[in-house]
């Protein structure tokens, strides 16, 4: 049986918590996420205390944002931490993306669209013309004609998005709610089983997770059930 398409964001106080979490739920899913929390606490060392011994996936969420230089320095100050995906804000830019693609080539690039906790009401406040849909559309193409791998959007463009950038492109989405559960700060949802059918390949969950009574349960009740979805598509289990 592989692990379920799930990056558990370890979005913990600290460090404790965090290998706790990572060690419950790598035996269901094939990555966790260390985002600013985590890292800015506890610095490059939180990444081998989450990895711990089952070589689970790190994804090494620091949304760069800066101007291309210094976002190809803190690129290569992260490498030898070997993450398996580094996220970059498609905001900075074609030059900056590309910067970041360049100076780690063994780290899967990916350009976060526009927040998943943005309504259409935010995204008119910011000045981003159009629906989220058009904003994540148009930041989707710029950042693959500049290198990213991956890309990071709410499950509800990822169909959109699928079809404008093709099958090569890793689709990653947060603001991913099991039927039931609260929003709480993200604003554009959908269920697991619906962004996996829409062409998600990886989906971010947190606190639906970690914030159970049991994270491992938790994790293993939303992998079981993207299997079956998986199953009754037919894709790969
Ligand atoms: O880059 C991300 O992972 C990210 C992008 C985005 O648009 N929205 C978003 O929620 N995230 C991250 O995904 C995780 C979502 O956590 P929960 O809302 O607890 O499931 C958090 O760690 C966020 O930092």
């Amino acid at each position: 049986m592989t692990s379920a398409p799930i990056a558990v964001a370890l979005d913990a106080p600290d460090l404790e918590t965090a290998a706790h979490w990572a060690s419950v739920v790598t035996p269901h899913v094939s990555t966790v996420k260390v985002g600013l929390e985590l890292y800015l606490r506890y610095g490059p060392e939180v990444i081998a205390s989450v990895r711990g011994a089952s070589g689970v996936q790190v994804f090494l969420d620091l949304k760069l944002h800066d101007i291309p230089n210094t976002v190809a320095g803190a690129a290569r100050a992260v490498a030898r931490l070997r993450p398996a995906i580094l996220t970059v804000h498609a905001a900075g830019g074609p030059a900056m993306i590309r910067a970041a693609v360049e100076a780690l080539p063994d780290t899967r690039i990916a350009a976060v669209t526009v927040l998943t906790s943005l309504s259409a009401a935010d995204l008119h406040g910011i000045g981003l013309e159009g629906s989220p849909d058009d904003a994540v559309r148009r930041l989707a193409t710029l950042a693959v004609g500049a290198g990213a791998q991956a890309l990071v959007c709410s499950p509800r463009e990822v169909a959109a998005v699928r079809a404008e950038v093709g099958p090569d492109i890793t689709l990653i989405t947060p603001g991913v709610r099991p039927a039931g559960s609260a929003t709480q700060d993200q604003a554009r949802v959908a269920t697991p089983e619906r962004a996996l059918a829409d062409g998600a390949d990886l989906l971010v969950i947190g606190r639906p997770i970690t914030g159970a009574a049991d994270p491992g349960a938790a994790a293993a009740g939303i992998a079981a059930a993207l299997r079956r979805a998986l199953t009754s598509t037919g894709r790969d289990a």
